[in-house]
């Protein structure tokens, strides 16, 4: 187990930039399901009806229309139609209405879905109703890792990169976006697609062995790893029991304060970090594998670059999408 924690460990220390997921990973998976979701599905109706001339609505409705359609041409199973744009407001509205109900009824991780939801949420952020949770070790982790020399944090998540700036920039934690060099959504592609991860890699600019992804879900790590990337499984109060297999193939941590412990700050010198390491008692926190090689590279990364050096790496925003 120590040797699985000391690798853990020296992979924070050592990667240049921390990928994280958001729903089980910063964010618990009953503020997404019971907080957000709930706020999409009620508000809908309305926000269509009021908003149907917003240019962001009309082109997430078209990407929905578009959705739709593939859906039936594969035949998927539930699909509902979207009458075209010659119908009326109200019957193009209720058509809307219940393909979102359907496919949020499955947890559908689709970018039109989730463009849609990310602009209702907009307004409950905005009218106070919504606040993001992130959970209390997140913030104190996010500031500890940007104070490292060059060391860079990245989201990817399934919700879209407008619904991630909302969560973060508006959490329970204050604006977190200063701690946060820019994000990912499923326009790089699925999270549990190996392309999505090479794509990323390209998009940040570094090698892939600079990266560590930290998620909840197994085949998102898996994903990750066969991208070359490192990857470590979150395991939050709330989140779905862990294949039994997934201990033995990835660190398994249960807070980011395991791995912040022994992180090193700029103003450290490098030799302190064993001292500091040795001083911690997250050995114990962390839950392993039992055959760590097949889930850590052995291979040595880069050192951490300074600052100036990574500039180069900064992701712009919109770039990402
Ligand atoms: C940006 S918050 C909304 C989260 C969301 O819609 C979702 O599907 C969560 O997916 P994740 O990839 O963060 O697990
Ligand atoms: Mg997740």
């Amino acid at each position: 187990m120590a040797n699985d924690l000391k690798e853990i460990i020296d992979i924070v220390r050592k990667c240049k930039i921390l990928l994280l997921d958001i729903e089980g990973t910063t964010t618990s998976i009953s503020f997404v399901k019971d907080k957000l979701f709930p706020y999409a599905e009620e508000n809908v109706k309305k926000f269509l009806e009021s908003q149907w001339d917003n240019e962001d609505v009309k082109e997430a409705v078209i990407a929905l229309r578009k959705l739709a359609l593939e859906d039936q041409e594969k035949k998927v199973e539930g699909v509902v139609a979207i009458p075209g744009e010659n119908s009326s407001k109200e019957d193009q509205i209720e058509g809307l209405v219940n393909n979102v109900k359907w496919q949020m009824s499955s947890d559908r991780k689709e970018g039109a879905l989730k463009q849609l939801q990310g602009l209702i949420w907009k307004q409950g952020y905005e009218n106070g109703e919504i606040k993001g949770h992130v959970y209390d070790d997140v913030m104190p982790a996010l500031e500890q890792w940007r104070s490292v020399d060059g060391q860079k944090v990245y989201i990817y998540s399934s919700g879209s990169v407008q619904a991630q700036k909302l969560l973060f920039g508006q959490s329970l934690a204050g604006d977190l976006l200063k701690f946060i060099d820019g994000h990912f959504d499923t326009a790089v592609g699925a999270k549990q697609e190996v392309s999505s991860y090479k794509a990323i890699v390209e998009k940040i600019g570094c090698a892939a062995e600079e990266i560590l992804f930290l998620t909840d879900i197994v085949k998102e790590a898996e994903a990750a790893k066969n991208a070359g990337l490192y990857a470590a499984v979150v395991s939050r109060e709330g989140n779905a029991p862990l294949p039994e297999e997934s201990a033995n193939s990835y660190p398994v941590i249960k807070t980011f304060s395991q791995l912040t412990a022994s992180n090193k700050r700029k103003t450290e010198p490098q030799e302190e970090q064993p001292a500091k390491v040795a001083k911690t008692d997250i050995n114990d926190d962390v839950k392993s594998s039992t055959d760590s090689s097949s889930s850590l590279k052995e291979k040595e990364v880069e050192p951490v670059k300074n600052d100036s050096e990574s500039k180069n790496m900064e992701v712009d925003d919109e770039s990402c999408r």
